[in-house]
């Protein structure tokens, strides 16, 4: 298929990027985040996750992130809602868009959402149907579609089906995710290859995480195959609470600057980005795990 011309970055950092922190960080350290992304350009930022306290203690401010956020006219605010309680609790607040969240692997899906890929569909299907009355659009994500931290290698066929479920019962866009990163590029194609033969490939969009340093050459890997959404966090920040040892998803800075590269654009100011990731990475005490970034900043 080839470059696609345009990319559409979607920054989860306060998202994906904070949820593991052990310590509380300050709402006001949430929302200048969001806000310095909004203004480096971003225009597709997951600012929150109306999950269960008790399960993901970082994310319990929740509301008022997603009440306090400053909003930019043409930036889409968006938020994780496993079940129908975190879709009313988002809509309250006035999210523009949520995620429900799915894997490939059985035992990932208890560990994350305490259910089976099974339950977990059904449990998706009223949270569309609100979502839809509400005029929301829905996105699912389907974690450890290049590898489980229990199960270990994962069939391309068992994320296509869990991906096309998702699809058909109304997700706008299916996003995947190398939760634990030990995705390589050609088995990223392959993947992509399996789930594209039943959805579109606008319609895909890669979540990789960085944990053996693969995640810029997979991201080469499928964009090669056209796919134009890409999620990323400012400095590479995060982890996944239920994978032991996983890095961050791959950084924005780093993405930016490989499309940069290529001719593709994306709208991201990356001097801004770059001061955004160095800012963040000073107020949590976390490494900046983005090359160009560190680069830049030096500079
Ligand atoms: C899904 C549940 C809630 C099931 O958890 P459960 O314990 O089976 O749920 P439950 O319905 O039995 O409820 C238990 C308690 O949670 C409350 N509760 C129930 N729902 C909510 C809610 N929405 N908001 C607030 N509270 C909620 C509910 O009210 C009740 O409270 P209690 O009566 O005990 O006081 C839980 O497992 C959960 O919250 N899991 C979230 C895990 C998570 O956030 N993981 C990280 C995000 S996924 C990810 O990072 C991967 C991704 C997306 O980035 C892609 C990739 O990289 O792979």
């Amino acid at each position: 298929m080839g470059f696609p011309k345009q990319v559409r970055l979607v920054d989860v950092a306060p998202r994906d990027g904070l949820q593991n922190e052990p310590d509380a960080i300050a709402t006001d350290t949430k929302l200048e985040l969001i806000d310095r992304l909004a203004n480096a350009g971003l225009r597709h930022i997951e600012a929150a996750s109306f999950v269960s306290p008790k399960w993901v203690p970082q994310m319990a401010d929740h509301r008022e992130v997603m009440t306090r956020l400053q909003r930019r006219p043409g930036v889409t605010y968006s938020a994780l809602t496993p079940n129908l309680k975190g879709l009313e609790n988002a809509l309250e607040c006035g999210v523009d868009e949520v995620a429900v969240f799915g894997a490939a692997s059985e035992a990932f899906s208890k560990k994350n959402i305490n259910c089976t890929i099974a339950e977990s569909l059904e449990r998706f299907t009223p949270v569309l149907e609100r979502a839809q009355q509400a005029g929301i659009r829905v996105r699912g994500y389907v974690s450890c579609v290049l590898g489980c931290p229990y199960e270990g290698e994962i069939a391309p066929a068992r994320v296509a089906e869990v991906s096309k479920a998702l699809f058909d019962m109304g997700c706008f866009e299916v996003s995947l995710g190398d939760t634990i990163g030990t995705g390589t590029p050609l088995k990223a194609k392959r993947m992509l290859e399996a789930v594209a033969r039943d959805i579109p490939m606008d319609r895909l969009a890669a979540h990789f995480h960085d944990t053996y340093g693969q995640a810029l050459a997979n991201l080469y890997a499928v964009l090669e195959e056209g796919v134009a959404v890409i999620d990323s966090s400012v400095a590479g920040l995060g982890g996944c609470p239920y994978a032991k040892g996983a890095a961050g998803n791959v950084a924005s800075e780093d993405v930016a600057y490989l499309l940069n590269g290529l001719g593709i654009e994306h709208g991201i100011d990356l001097d801004t980005l770059a001061a955004t990731g160095d800012w963040i990475t000073r107020t949590i005490g976390r490494p900046n795990r983005s090359k160009a970034g560190v680069a830049l900043a030096a500079n």
